[in-house]
């Protein structure tokens, strides 16, 4: 399969966190979400990615795991300078000084890229409605947000990265950017790795889902088997005991019985199970111990 990332044992320490040897595979022409909770590693996997902070491979056990980053084709270490803008990137904070405005903006960046359209970036800002003469700092957050993805939409990427993008943005805005998001991988050559707290969001749009939990992952498939192959079981305590331990992925306690996340193939008897969204995927793995 080609690949826009291929990410092989990525590994990241720092003090009381450790990104442990993950690895991602986004295929050209998809979306994938990665979900996790706060502090999981989203912006860290996201960041080494992107080439923001460097991956630790000075053990010998890295080494011989062989850790790797491909973009786009490219070995990371030697990504070609050029072939840069063919990433649009939206990470947390606007990156654009605060005192410029839309027009300045759209001038600003026709030096910057060598593929920069003008008029892309202006049709962006009228869908999105930013005002164009009012100054950045007197952005909304949420118009700051739509700021960066009209940016990142504007110089002919290939491949959108793109962190929590739509966090503080109201529903119908969200609904038009993800759209938009949509429409950007009708391409088969365009591909979007996107992290988000919004699951709804994600399973809106997404090909494949990535969960991170506490630098690890746990689960990373394709959208549509992940949500048939899980579902939520409620039984009592005594049809709980009978259910085989690995169809269990986690599991609560409550007056009337258990509510269980299973994996129906594991699960042998009459039960009946409900599907279960992605935040509860996420919900019992993470909690549901
Ligand atoms: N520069 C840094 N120095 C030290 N620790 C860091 C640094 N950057 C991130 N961390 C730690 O790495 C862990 C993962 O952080 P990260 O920002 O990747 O999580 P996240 O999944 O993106 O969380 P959130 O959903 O809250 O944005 C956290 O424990 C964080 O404190």
């Amino acid at each position: 399969m080609d690949y826009a990332i291929n990410a092989v044992n990525v590994t990241k320490k720092y003090k009381g966190f450790t990104l442990d040897h993950v690895s991602l595979q986004l295929p050209k022409g998809s979306i994938m979400g990665l979900i996790g909770e706060n502090g999981a590693g989203k912006t860290t996997l996201i960041k080494l990615i992107l080439g923001l902070q460097t991956s630790q491979k000075d053990t010998a056990s890295d080494k011989k795991s062989g850790s790797r980053i491909t973009i786009l084709n490219h070995e990371l270490q030697s990504f070609p300078t050029a072939a840069r803008e063919q990433i649009g990137v939206v990470l947390d904070d606007c990156c654009f000084p605060d005192t410029l405005n839309l027009v300045q903006i759209n001038k600003i960046m026709q030096n910057i890229y060598k593929n920069w359209n003008p008029g892309c970036f202006n049709r962006y800002g009228e869908l999105f409605n930013l005002p164009a003469k009012k100054a950045i700092k007197d952005y909304s957050k949420g118009m700051k947000m739509k700021l960066s993805i009209a940016a990142a939409l504007s110089h002919h990427a290939k491949l959108l990265i793109l962190d929590e993008p739509t966090a503080g943005l109201d529903p119908v805005v969200r609904d038009e950017i993800l759209d938009v998001f949509m429409d950007f991988i009708q391409d088969e050559e365009h591909s979007i790795l996107i992290s988000s707290h919004i699951t709804s969001d994600l399973e809106k749009i997404c090909d494949y889902i990535t969960f991170i939990n506490d630098g690890r992952i746990i689960l990373s498939d394709v959208k549509d088997d992940i949500l048939s192959n899980y579902g939520i079981l409620k039984c009592t305590q005594e049809e709980f005991q009978k259910i085989a331990p690995e169809a269990v992925h986690g599991y609560k306690r409550n007056s009337f019985g258990v509510t269980a996340l299973v994996e129906r193939q594991k699960v042998k008897g009459p039960f009946i199970i409900d599907p279960a969204s992605l935040e509860e995927i996420l919900l019992y793995n993470v909690r549901g111990k």
